[in-house]
């Protein structure tokens, strides 16, 4: 668990000014107001708001208040009474990064090279059918280094659908929920066929690009070739950042667009361009790479300017194909890759023969709910909505 913040504001009350304060902070009234968790404030089941914020009068004050070691109770002017934990007032006079750890599911990341052949991230299959605790270790492991294999799970389908959905539901999209494709173009993408694919993340041509992806080699019969290629895509940004930072800078504030136009009558691309770089302005914390070469569309630069990205992405390319950087697998059935589609790149190499994988596509915002649950438990994610 991450530990709180080793010099917490000492919450008090200044009542000559009947205000609430965390440290140097004063606390504004309308915020503690608005921020009431009684369940007349909030709905006991749904956790959602029912006061109407806008109600509350502009200059609320406190009528009376009384301060204990673990609490802060107030009279509010409105006849409102409320009380508010220590820790809560705590969490919202922190930094910005400290708020972030709960809400965006945040743990130490590790990043890593071709080095992590040597001990990849891994759970195993139990048939004891707890899925739960299998998730929760799945997940913390995604979380920290981006991918995870799943082991001794029954190689079909039909199991390796009941672990992602033990997960979250499985995202449907124009290639379907579940897939289990082919070399066969039954999808009008490269994924349908037996070329190499370099390292990228996918559905960048989606606004909301794909959150985990998951790839159980089920069959490959008959050839060869078919090696599974992953990059630690936030491993080779600070590379680069470290490298060359003006290259860095460029592709953190390019907007790149993408396409999906193979399928008849499918034509998506996202309501904007995003760069291939994207972290949380309020802490710098990295968020997402978006990379993928096949599927891009416009640089959003006049095109007299477009030389420049391409000079920055062409360093970032050269990275990414770094021996160092790639970890190579062979996947095999039993052993079910699950990764961070919004950190770590993946690919593969030519292959012959029949080569069958089944896995499916799950949103980022669900696996991090489902993340966040086993790894911070239920009570500290409310108690910190208000405050991250
Ligand atoms: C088979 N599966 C559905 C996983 C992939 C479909 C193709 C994904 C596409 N090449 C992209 O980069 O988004
Ligand atoms: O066939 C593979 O191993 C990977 C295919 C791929 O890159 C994808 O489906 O996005």
């Amino acid at each position: 668990m991450p530990k709180r913040a080793p010099s917490l504001p000492e919450i008090g009350l200044k009542t000559n000014v009947n205000k609430v304060t965390a440290g140097t902070k004063e606390i504004p009234n309308i915020w503690l107001r608005d921020n009431c968790q009684c369940t007349a404030c909030v709905h006991d089941d749904t956790k959602q708001r029912l006061l109407d914020t806008f109600s509350i009068p502009k200059n609320i004050a406190i009528s009376n208040c009384s301060e204990t070691e673990e609490a802060i109770n107030i009279q509010w002017s409105d006849g409102h009474e409320s009380q508010y934990s220590k820790e809560f007032l705590e969490d919202a006079a922190n930094t910005f990064e400290e708020r972030a750890i709960v809400r965006q599911g945040i743990t130490n990341l590790e990043l890593w090279g071709s080095e992590i052949v040597e001990n990849p991230p891994r759970v195993r299959y139990s048939e004891t059918g707890d899925t739960q605790s299998l998730v929760t270790d799945l997940l913390t492991r995604i979380r920290k280094f981006g991918f995870c294999y799943v082991l001794d799970a029954p190689a079909t389908p039909e199991a390796t659908e009941q672990i992602l959905r033990s997960i979250a539901f499985i995202r449907e999209t124009h290639y379907g929920g579940f897939y289990d494709f082919t070399a066969d173009l039954a999808s009008k993408d490269t994924a349908y066929t037996n070329i190499a694919l370099e390292a990228h993340t996918d559905t960048t041509y989606f606004s909301d690009p794909a959150g985990l992806q998951a790839f159980h080699l089920l069959e490959h019969s008959g050839g060869e070739g078919g090696a599974s290629l992953l990059v630690d895509g936030f491993k080779v940004a600070a590379d680069l950042l470290a490298e060359d930072p003006e290259a860095y800078g460029i592709l953190a504030s390019t907007n790149v667009h993408s396409h999906a136009s193979g399928n008849e009558g499918i034509y998506i691309q996202p309501y904007r361009g995003f760069p291939v770089f994207q972290h949380d302005p309020a802490t710098g914390i990295p968020l997402q790479v978006r990379w993928n070469s096949s599927d891009r569309a416009g640089v959003e630069l006049p095109i007299d300017q477009v030389e420049g990205w391409y000079d920055a992405a062409r360093k970032w390319d050269a990275l990414l194909k770094q021996e160092e950087n790639e970890y190579w697998a062979k996947l095999e059935p039993g052993k079910i890759l699950v990764f961070d589609n919004w950190r770590v790149l993946h690919g593969r190499s030519a292959f012959t023969g029949k080569r069958r994988i089944c896995g499916g596509y799950i949103n980022r915002d669900d696996w991090i709910s489902r993340f966040k649950v086993g790894y911070f438990g239920k009570d500290r994610i409310l108690e910190r909505l208000a405050t991250g």
